[in-house]
């Protein structure tokens, strides 16, 4: 799975790909919303999702994280498919291996930022001192004050750096993000998505992000808009897929 590539800085470098969905098919209602999809994301790369309402967006995330089992393909994070996996196996890799960052950050609004981006480390067997010390400079380094109150107090922005820091704090190998910015005014838009963005660089993670806003889906990587149950390149409606010729790349 693992091949040299050349980045941009010109060094040689082995491209990781944490996530690999391969000929995946997924059908419900009697309506195929996924058709053979395929698409890779290594470590370091951020890559959007846009699609018109009802095109499947959500379905597909749902698979990545592995609460929908496709009739056919696989769906690799971190190199492990989800399909096969039974539910505690497949609730411990997604701990281990998966951040995510919701519309509304989901957290637990009477906790203090802290608390909450803590608590995903305690749940994940992390030693309590351990889980604050990483939590704390996580925050620190997301730019989240320390003021010590319940989330539910924090601005939308606020919350939504929580939210990133607390899908950081396991350090995952793949972070999904679903309209991550949906819910924020203009200004605090762009400065969370910019956070957002930096993530994949800084924690050498991979990141996707599903959105209907085309600004947002402009700052990733790569930008695919899913159509038809399959995913092209924005803009150029090129299919994508996982052959050699483009580098294992979807
Ligand atoms: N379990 C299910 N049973 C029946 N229909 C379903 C099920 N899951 C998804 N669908 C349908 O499949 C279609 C795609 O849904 P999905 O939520 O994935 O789309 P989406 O691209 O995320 O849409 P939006 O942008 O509006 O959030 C919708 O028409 C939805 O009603």
């Amino acid at each position: 799975m693992a091949e040299p590539v050349v980045r941009s800085g010109g060094e040689t470098a082995v491209d990781q790909h944490v996530l690999t969905v391969s000929g995946v098919r997924y059908e419900v209602a009697g309506r195929l919303l996924l058709d053979g999809l395929d698409l890779s994301v290594t470590a370091g790369e951020s890559v959007a999702i846009t699609g018109p309402s009802g095109s499947g967006k959500s379905t597909l995330l749902m698979c990545l994280m592995g609460l929908v089992k496709p009739q056919s393909g696989s769906v690799s994070v971190a190199g492990t498919d989800l399909v096969p996996l039974r539910e505690r196996a497949l609730n411990r890799h997604r701990r281990d291996h998966l951040g995510m960052v919701f519309q509304f950050g989901e957290l637990l609004p009477e906790l203090t930022p802290l608390e909450n981006t803590a608590l995903a480390a305690l749940l994940a067997g992390t030693a309590r001192e351990e889980a604050y010390t990483r939590a704390q400079s996580l925050l620190a380094d997301l730019g989240v004050p320390d003021k010590g109150t319940p989330t539910a107090e924090l601005s939308g922005g606020e919350r939504q750096r929580t939210a990133v820091a607390r899908a950081l704090i396991n350090r995952p190998a793949l972070v999904l993000a679903d309209e991550p910015t949906g819910a924020l005014d203009e200004a605090t838009r762009d400065d969370v998505a910019a956070l957002l963005f930096s993530v994949p660089s800084r924690w050498n993670c991979g990141l996707l992000v599903v959105t209907h806003d085309a600004t947002i889906a402009a700052r990733a990587d790569r930008h695919l808009a899913l159509s038809g149950g399959r995913l092209r390149t924005a803009g150029t409606g090129n299919p994508v897929g996982l052959s050699a010729a483009q580098g294992g790349k979807a």
